[in-house]
């Protein structure tokens, strides 16, 4: 890396965006100037389609961030990633998820056939828990799965087995509990029968409290029930199978996974079991498909025409020259609704750091905040403050082309497309104060009122977005979604020279809580060596448990 030229990239950056900054209506000036800025900016990886056009990024913004993403050598680190060698230096450890679609790693050739292994366990399993031959310990075949899971173990598959629904296997219910709270598995287990239910214990440590704490009460329920044989309702998913023994899984019942793979990185391993068994492995093996195809986009499409290369520039451009603080993901899409919140895993447990992988602190921001939720739901809450706030948060709108029915619901998706373009539209177009003066008038209002009014109903525009556009919501073109946002997030790591495959700080509440649980539970415990706040709140929680005794 060439710090010097990097630097003097930042500053002709910074200089760049003062200039387009003083332009109130930059976006359709841009559109003017350039009447191929459409084809230009939109970019196509199979039935993803990518509209760039609507964002505050003229031709020489772009070339000073495709400078940029040279200097800080993104050829040299995907190539590393993609070989196997140890991208993630804090851990010591390679990030092989793309190895999980079928890349096979130059370093690490032994991990090809791990891989093909670990698939076909998959498969033998998915296909005897289907077709019944897997029997509970009553006899009956299984249809519920739970999944015990958190993080990585837990917000992939669910995201994913929604989106999937129009795939599922008839007669196969999969939910997923997540929180420590008791409250969300006793949720699933009121509505289980113990004999027709299969639990899967996924982590890929297997230390996580809550997952384990959520597996033992699940135990205790089965048992119960009635239940007797653990080994023909409990399974595990883990890269520690000794522990998931000795947690009392069958040897046979745990899935392998692997240090190299990243827990947010994850739903292409058996973690995924889930996903496989609430639809088909068949299923699962497009969306690995699906994967690697933009795998093979990324590594070899020329930065200029890389769809996830561009999309982290933009986020850097944003975050760093722009200064937003937050960005939204809006997919149009119910079926999507969980994506947001998978997002967040992905992109602010990988890029919330202030460290460089050097050690020292990062000059520049890093990770933004990620939210959002399924349209059209989001119009009537929180687009307002998008539309009309102070912030300016690029949005990424996410929708679907075929409507997956006729009739009536075909007309509803028509509606739900044409929301989401014609918010994306909004955002930029705005309207201005002599817009909705005139717009009252000619409904009647007296002059001064509709001048009066005109101020609150001014809406600035200029406000950035970026359209992917799915052909359809099928396991494929979901892989290559999937993929395409773990890829842009992999490229700010390296534009920000950041390890986005740690996790230093998930740690310390983690610690934390240890000495609080005990204070809580052993009522005699001295708290003083704890700050004043715990120590009196723990005080306060203590008495709640002396008042209903
Ligand atoms: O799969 P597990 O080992 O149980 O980990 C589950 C989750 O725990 C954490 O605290 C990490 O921050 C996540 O990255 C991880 O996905």
């Amino acid at each position: 890396m060439t710090r010097t030229e990097i630097q003097a990239i930042r500053q002709s950056l910074r200089q760049h965006q003062s200039q387009l900054a003083s332009q109130t209506s930059l976006l359709q000036n841009l559109f003017s100037e350039d009447s191929r800025r459409v084809p230009a900016m939109t970019l196509h990886c199979g039935a993803l389609h990518v509209d760039f056009s609507k964002n505050l990024l003229d031709p020489p913004a772009f070339k000073l961030l495709l400078a940029l993403a040279e200097h800080s050598g993104l050829d040299a680190q995907r190539q590393a990633m993609f070989d196997g060698a140890h991208v993630n230096n804090t851990e010591h450890r390679p990030a092989l998820h793309v190895a999980l679609r079928g890349h096979k790693p130059a370093m690490r050739s032994e991990i090809a056939e791990q891989v093909s292994v670990g698939l076909d366990r998959m498969q033998h399993f998915v296909q005897q828990v289907h077709s019944g031959e897997w029997r509970g310990d009553t006899g009956q075949p299984i249809r519920q799965i739970i999944n015990i899971g958190i993080g990585g173990s837990d917000l992939g598959p669910s995201m994913a087995t929604a989106a999937l629904r129009a795939f599922h296997h008839h007669g196969i219910k999969c939910d997923f509990v997540s929180n420590v709270d008791p409250a969300h598995l006793q949720s699933h287990l009121r509505k289980a029968d113990a004999g027709t239910t299969l639990f899967i214990v996924a982590s890929k440590s297997f230390s996580t409290l809550e997952t384990l704490q959520n597996a033992r009460l699940a135990c205790e329920w089965f048992k119960q029930q009635g239940g007797r044989d653990i080994s023909r309702h409990f399974v595990a998913v883990s890269s520690n199978s000794q522990a998931a023994q000795d947690f009392g899984i069958a040897a046979e019942n745990v899935f392998p996974m692997w240090d190299w793979v990243g827990g947010r990185f994850s739903l292409w391993s058996a973690i995924g079991l889930p996903i496989a068994l609430a639809t088909s492995m068949d299923v699962f093996r497009q969306l690995l498909a699906g994967a690697a195809h933009m795998d093979r986009h990324f590594l070899s499409a020329p930065l200029a025409g890389n769809i996830p290369v561009i999309m982290a520039l933009l986020s850097v451009w944003y975050r760093n020259y722009w200064g937003c603080g937050s960005q939204a993901v809006l997919p149009y899409a119910q079926d999507l609704h969980l994506f947001p919140a998978f997002l967040q895993q992905l992109d602010m447990e990988s890029l919330g750091k202030s460290t460089n992988r050097q050690g020292e602190p990062l000059a520049e921001h890093s990770g933004a905040v990620i939210w959002g939720s399924a349209g059209t739901n989001g119009q009537h809450s929180f687009h307002q403050l998008l539309h009309q706030g102070t912030d300016l948060i690029p949005a990424d709108f996410i929708a679907i082309k075929k409507s997956p029915g006729e009739g009536q619901s075909l007309l509803q998706h028509q509606q739900l497309l044409a929301n989401c373009l014609a918010q994306s539209r909004a955002l930029m177009l705005g309207k201005s104060e002599q817009q909705a003066f005139e717009e009252l008038q000619n409904s009647g209002h007296e002059e001064a009122d509709a001048r009066q009014l005109a101020r609150h109903k001014r809406i600035p525009g200029n406000r950035p977005s970026t359209v992917l556009l799915l052909d359809e919501l099928n396991p494929f073109n979901l892989g290559s979604l999937i993929a395409l946002y773990e890829h842009k997030v992999f490229t700010q790591g390296v534009l920000w020279n950041l390890n986005p495959f740690d996790q230093w700080g998930v740690e310390l509440g983690k610690q934390l809580s240890t000495p609080v649980f005990n204070a809580l539970n052993d009522h005699s415990m001295p708290t003083d060596d704890l700050d004043p706040s715990t120590a009196a709140l723990i005080q306060l929680c203590r008495q709640q448990d002396t008042h209903s005794e």
